[in-house]
């Protein structure tokens, strides 16, 4: 993030997108469509994060596409987040964290998303194996979709909001850790949009001394101006995510870099500003 500012971009092929592009809805088109965009970006960015889930459409050869394009970013000095959003019952976890977290596999990513919905606790085999290989997690604590709300703003027999809890738990991983820990929550730059005050606790974003991933820029309709209503003072501890909003201007590589340029820039605008 500091070298190359915080943008992360999406590696999302919808097949509404390889149509545009002038790709075919299979392997080979999902092999261009992830190449262009690892071509394009994959020595510029902060980090790409492909979305596992427009991949296992396509099965065992939208895997092996999915290994090319995390190993080709990698390689270029992008951060590969994995958006796979996992989250399962501690030994299958284990399972899932090895793919995603584990040496040598084939997926292997710097960091990989995932659901806090089986309890917190559950996801621990894959805290401790990004803890002993020195990767990340972004756990889901606020998304950015509207449904989100009815589950992570519930209240626990505690009395706090479910996703409040997921950033305390996720405080508690980071504790010590300087200048930031590895344990990161996602929270949808859409929580402007939401009655109150940005629809979040900016108070708590900063108290989980972690990095904030922040999708809903662009196509799901926030803006970067929204980031430091919804974040304020740990605007700059977050990595604000586009997808389609860049994706959409391919498949051209200058393309491409132009609208990750523009973002990027936007962004910068609005943390340097202070606003
Ligand atoms: O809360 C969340 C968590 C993950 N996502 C994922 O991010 C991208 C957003 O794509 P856009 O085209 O920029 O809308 C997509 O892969 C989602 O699955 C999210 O949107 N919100």
């Amino acid at each position: 993030m500091d070298e190359r500012g915080p943008l992360c971009v999406g590696i999302d092929p919808h097949p509404s997108l390889l149509a545009d592009w002038g790709l075919p809805d299979d392997p080979q088109g999902l092999e261009r469509f992830a190449g262009t965009v690892v071509e394009a970006l994959a020595g510029r960015v902060a980090a790409l994060k492909p979305q596992a889930a427009f991949f296992e459409r396509f099965g065992s050869r939208g895997i092996a596409v999915l290994e090319r394009a995390v190993a080709e970013a990698r390689a270029a000095g992008a951060l590969v987040i994995m958006d796979a959003k996992r989250g399962d019952i501690g030994s299958t976890m284990t399972a899932y964290a090895e793919a995603y977290l584990g040496e040598g596999a084939p997926l292997f990513s710097d960091a990989v998303t995932l659901s806090p919905y089986l309890g917190f606790g559950a996801l621990r085999p894959a805290l401790d194996l990004a803890r002993a290989n020195g990767c990340g997690v972004f756990v889901l604590a606020r998304t950015s979709n509207p449904e989100g709300a009815e589950v992570q703003t519930a209240t626990t027999a505690a009395g706090r909001q479910v996703g409040q809890e997921v950033l305390e738990r996720l405080a508690a991983e980071n504790a010590g850790a300087r200048p930031l820990g590895s344990f990161g929550a996602v929270v949808g730059a859409t929580l402007a949009a939401e009655p109150g005050e940005g629809g979040g606790v900016p108070g708590e974003w900063l108290a989980i001394n972690g990095p904030l991933l922040a999708p809903g820029i662009g196509a799901q309709g926030a803006a970067a101006a929204d980031l430091p209503r919804v974040f304020g003072p740990a605007l700059s501890r977050v990595v604000p995510h586009v997808s389609r909003g860049v994706l959409r201007h391919g498949p051209h590589l200058a393309a491409l870099r132009e609208a990750a340029a523009r973002e990027a820039g936007q962004i910068a605008r609005v943390a340097g500003s202070g606003a």
